[in-house]
């Protein structure tokens, strides 16, 4: 089986990393505009993004390796419109229970924990030693970034995006296209399309939808 990632900046080293340590695919592979100067990359820039329907085939799955959580979503739906599939990475230190769901063309990273009874939708980033505790529902295309600790029972809408670092208390609902800043602490619900900071975290400006 090969993989194809598509973006190779920062998150794309990360998640070839993962890929190369999880020993399933015979050939990684990517896909970034930016081909002629990633030469040096340790997996090859094969292309550009728009050329993936190339590569397309029963013995290739793709992998959408880009940050913003919006554009990410557009590829999801390119990939699926065209039959694509999309695999699902999970790093081997990472501790996932079995009593979860995890989406296709989900990320979880290095050292990341995952409890019973949660579950995490389609292309959502669970990013470096991230903690998400037993019963969260972690819709579609949500980033949590690293060393984010979130309790039981907690809710994140759809393509929502945790700062580095943000602690999250039980039962919290987190609406959907919010954004947390570094080192936030969410205490209480969060609207949809806000974005909220500081300790206890406060919502400061409306998100565009
Ligand atoms: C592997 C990886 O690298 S994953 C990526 C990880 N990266 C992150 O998690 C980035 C998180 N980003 C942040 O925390 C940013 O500071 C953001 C998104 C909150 C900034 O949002 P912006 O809309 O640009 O806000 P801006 O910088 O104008 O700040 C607005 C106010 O919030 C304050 N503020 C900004 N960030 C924070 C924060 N994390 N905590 C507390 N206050 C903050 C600013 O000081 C400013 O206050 P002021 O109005 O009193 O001067």
């Amino acid at each position: 089986m090969q993989l194809v990632i598509i973006g190779a900046g920062g998150h794309g080293k990360v998640v070839a990393e993962c890929a190369e340590l999880m020993t399933q695919f015979s050939q990684i592979h990517f896909l970034d505009e930016q081909q002629a100067h990633l030469q040096h990359y340790p997996w090859p820039v094969i292309g550009r993004p728009d050329t993936y329907s190339q590569y397309a085939g029963s013995q290739t799955r793709f992998f959408i390796a880009i940050g913003d959580n919006h554009l990410r979503g557009r590829w999801v739906e390119t990939l699926t419109e065209a039959k694509c599939k999309l695999a699902t990475l999970i790093h081997p230190s990472a501790q996932v229970s079995r009593h979860s769901q995890i989406g296709e063309g989900t990320l979880i990273c290095a050292n990341v924990s995952v409890n019973p009874f949660t579950s995490l939708g389609i292309s959502c980033i669970v990013n470096t030693g991230a903690i998400v505790e037993h019963d969260c529902k972690v819709s579609d295309l949500v980033h949590i970034a690293p060393g984010c600790s979130i309790a039981g029972g907690v809710e994140i809408g759809r393509a929502s995006f945790l700062g580095i670092g943000t602690n999250v208390i039980q039962g919290v609902r987190i609406g959907s296209n919010v954004q947390t800043g570094a080192g936030a602490v969410v205490l209480k619900d969060i609207k949809n399309n806000q974005l909220a900071v500081g300790v206890p975290a406060r919502v400061i400006k409306q998100r565009d939808c």
